[in-house]
């Protein structure tokens, strides 16, 4: 085998209140990533790319995140790696987690190396560590199990599928901005260190209402779920439009919104009762108030990473 290449999807991170922990994989983008064995001299990571990303392997997700594996490893191979971007970065839509993930697995099966998924997250969520000062784990979660997931632990790595016994399409709500540099770990450091016990429980509330929600069925519960009283409410500065776009898509009947990770872009869940049309129509009035155009991508759940070729 002289090279592989895996395809991983963007998600949505944090789904209301599940900061860090919740997240879902969507079909709207997918990034390709290309590895093959350079040398077996030494340990190395070279990144080749033409889509405006670092490529640095310590400043790239990918090469960050198998660096961070063949060192864990105690491999002693360089691999060069191919990066093609289909998911547009500083988003919210798990863009650096999409190339961490596809990175990981396409190594994973060019070495041989047999990891288990959940090893393949501690991996890619290094990568991630890399570009937003720290490794959160949901948006390559997500991107490797496909779905809708929760990462409930983290020492070790424990992701658990939620079953989703709903039919829901997924609508995103992309501002069509200039992409800010950093711009997860700029939403990151807006986060509080410390939180109300009363903020703490009603977040507490809201998880255990979107996963019921989800594995029942029952599209109220989805809806009281995709909120959120600590992270979301820090980082309104960096997405004004939302609380009104909520508002909109809430008055068209939309299951429930959230911001897709750190944003700007807003998660939709919708079905045949909302009025889609409608609710496209008075966000994209928002967006223009705002200052900004929105693009609005209607997509569902994605699977989970994927070896597309082995050549
Ligand atoms: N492989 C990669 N894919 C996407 N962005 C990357 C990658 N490697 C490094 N980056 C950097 O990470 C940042 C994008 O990540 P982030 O701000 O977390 O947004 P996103 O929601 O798209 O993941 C940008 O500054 C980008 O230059
Ligand atoms: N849990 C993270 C998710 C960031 O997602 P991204 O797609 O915006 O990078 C956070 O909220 O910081």
């Amino acid at each position: 085998m002289s090279s592989v290449v895996a395809r991983a999807y963007s998600s949505s991170a944090n789904l209301g209140a599940g900061f860090d922990i919740l997240s879902l994989a969507h079909k709207a983008y997918h990034d390709e990533v290309e590895a093959e064995i350079v040398n077996n001299e030494g340990r190395g990571v070279l990144i080749e790319t033409s889509d405006g990303i670092p490529k640095e392997t310590h400043r790239n997700s990918a090469g960050a995140a198998v660096l961070s594996m063949l060192e864990d490893l105690g491999l002693k191979v360089t691999v060069r790696l191919k990066v093609k971007k289909g998911v547009p970065f500083g988003l919210g839509l798990g863009s650096s987690g999409a190339s961490a993930s596809a990175a990981v697995s396409a190594v994973n099966e060019l070495l041989g190396l047999g990891l288990r998924r959940e090893d393949l997250v501690k991996y890619a969520m290094l990568g991630e560590g890399a570009v937003s000062g720290s490794p959160h784990p949901d948006n390559v979660a997500a991107s490797l199990f496909g779905g809708v997931v929760a990462v409930v632990s983290t020492s070790p790595i424990r992701v658990a599928q939620i079953p989703v016994r709903v039919a829901f399409n997924l609508l995103l709500i992309i501002p069509r901005v200039k992409p800010m540099e950093g711009k997860t770990r700029k939403a990151r450091e807006l986060v509080p260190n410390r939180v109300n016990l009363s903020d703490a429980v009603q977040n507490a509330r809201f998880i255990s209402s979107l996963i019921l929600g989800l594995e029942s069925g029952n599209r109220e519960l989805i809806r009281l779920g995709l909120n959120d009283e600590i992270v979301e409410k820090a980082r309104t500065p960096m997405y004004p439009h939302y609380p009104e776009v909520k508002k909109v898509a809430l008055e068209s009947d939309a299951i429930g919104v959230c911001v897709s990770g750190a944003g700007p872009s807003v998660l939709v869940f919708y079905d045949k009762y909302t009025d889609i049309m409608g609710l496209k129509d008075r966000a994209d009035n928002v967006c223009k108030k705002n200052g900004f155009a929105c693009d609005f991508i209607e997509t569902e759940l994605a699977g989970g990473v994927q070896i597309e070729r082995i050549n």
